[in-house]
């Protein structure tokens, strides 16, 4: 399966992050039978978050994947894995050799509409280890990915995630910018959004 993908890449240049955008990295239809796929056979979630002291329901589902039984903490959630499914595992061949990594992680969310989203944040916990590469394949719906520079306030960007891109991010990205998919007012479809990790 693993000619099924287009390496096509293009660079994002912003300061201080290294970003690349992979628009076609699977091709609609497949990425469209990947996406019922997912949207069936994974055990969705929906946990309680904590934002200075208040309780909240999170505005998304998730599920953790891993090729070991690592956990993984953010927000006061602590996720342990379930197994790879044969299509993650077929999916992670493919994320490992266009960016030459072995992941080992994989955080799915599901963004059920417009109402759903995923607040700032940057993905730099600890286990993740310094200067973390974390790759993330989008199906479904296309949502904005927001980008803004921790310090330089005039620094933003925006990215459309289509319907099986992926984007790579490595090096410094972590530490020095935040991320965001933010609610929109649009009637929109489901999106799943697939983020590839290494937990050592
Ligand atoms: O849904 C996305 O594209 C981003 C997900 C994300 O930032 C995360 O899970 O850390
Ligand atoms: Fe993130």
């Amino acid at each position: 399966m693993l000619n099924k993908i287009n390496p096509q890449g293009f660079p994002v240049h912003l300061p201080e992050a290294d970003i690349t955008y992979y628009p076609n990295f699977i091709a609609p239809k497949e990425a469209t039978r990947m996406y019922e796929t997912l949207l069936k056979e994974t055990p969705w979630q929906q946990d309680d978050i904590k934002v200075f002291g208040k309780v909240y329901a999170q505005p998304r589902l998730t599920a953790l994947y891993g090729t070991n039984q690592k956990s993984y903490s953010y927000s006061n959630i602590e996720m342990t894995p379930h197994k790879l499914t044969p299509l993650l595992q077929d999916l992670k061949q493919k994320v490992d050799t266009i960016c030459d990594e072995n992941f080992t992680t994989m955080l799915l969310n599901y963004y059920r509409d417009g109402k759903d989203s995923n607040g700032w944040h940057a993905d730099n916990e600890k286990e993740l280890g310094t200067n973390p590469v974390i790759a993330s394949l989008s199906f479904g719906q296309e949502r904005y990915f927001h980008l803004k520079h921790r310090t330089n306030k005039s620094l933003k960007h925006k990215i459309l995630l289509q319907h099986g891109s992926l984007l790579l991010m490595k090096g410094e990205t972590q530490h020095k910018w935040l991320h965001q998919i933010p609610k929109t007012a649009r009637k929109i479809n489901g999106r799943i959004n697939i983020t590839f990790r290494i937990i050592a």
